[in-house]
């Protein structure tokens, strides 16, 4: 992806999207305008549609509008992930194969090399720094399969890191960690959008850890979802409307 391209378009342009399943519509006339890079954490009540709108980000869901990844109509984009554009960390991310966890991190390079050829020593070099970033360097040999829940998410996201995409959208990356590695996480993935000029939307439960990071908030508990700059009211607002029961 070229730099002209990336400062040209937003990173996302939302127009009037609906999505949902059948019989139910979950993400209702939704616009939104987010330019990149940023870092936008995405709460919401269980149910809100945090997930359902990250499917419809990558492709998986029919909408109606328009959304617009880097200017490109999502609707016909095709392997957004092989161009570049998009990184996704879904919620449970299982494999049921023994594979070592440097292993699996250095795929993350697969779009540089391809999923068949090997990768060189540069490569396992990239993924062993990418372990160590969160603070994984130590299960590189391990068994993936073996590793506790909360260290299998620390692993795939080492892995993502290594994708290089534009946009990476992950989906409660925090979910089953202790509260050193959550904030840890946060701050990793915060300065992905700051130092390295990624967009980064990250859904979460987790309000504590977002009051000390810039970027944007969005509540999609909210009857008209909006993009709100992060601070303490903001965090406090979303609190408050969460602590409410949610209005279906
Ligand atoms: N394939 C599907 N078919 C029908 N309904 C679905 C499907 N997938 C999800 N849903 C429903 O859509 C609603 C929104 O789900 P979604 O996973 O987007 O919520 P979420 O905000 O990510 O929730 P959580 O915080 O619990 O992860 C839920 O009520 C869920 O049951």
């Amino acid at each position: 992806m070229s730099q002209a391209l990336i400062t040209k378009h937003q990173a996302l342009q939302i127009e009037n999207l609906v999505a949902g399943y059948p019989g139910r519509v979950l993400v209702r006339n939704l616009f939104l305008c987010l330019p990149a890079p940023a870092f936008v954490a995405v709460v919401g009540h269980n149910g809100s549609g945090k997930t359902t709108l990250f499917r419809v980000l990558t492709g998986q869901l029919p909408y109606q509008g328009s959304v617009q990844l880097l200017g490109q109509e999502v609707r016909s984009l095709r392997r957004a992930a092989a161009a570049g554009l998009l990184g996704y960390l879904p919620q449970r991310g299982s494999i049921d194969f023994s594979v070592a966890v440097r292993e699996l991190v250095v795929m993350g390079r697969y779009r540089h090399h391809g999923l068949l050829s090997a990768y060189a020593p540069a490569d396992y070099a990239l993924a062993d720094a990418a372990l160590a970033q969160v603070g994984m360097a130590h299960l590189a040999a391990r068994d993936f399969t073996q590793l506790s829940g909360g260290e299998q998410q620390l692993v795939w996201l080492a892995q993502l890191s290594l994708q290089d995409a534009q946009v990476y959208l992950l989906d409660e990356p925090t979910q089953q960690l202790d509260v050193y590695y959550r904030r840890q996480v946060f701050g990793l993935v915060h300065q992905w959008a700051t130092t390295q000029g990624k967009t980064v939307l990250c859904s979460t439960h987790d309000l504590d850890n977002l009051p000390e990071l810039s970027g944007y908030l969005l509540n999609l508990s909210e009857a008209e979802p909006q993009l709100r700059p992060i601070s303490a009211a903001t965090v406090q607002a979303a609190r408050t409307c969460l602590e409410l029961a949610p209005q279906r």
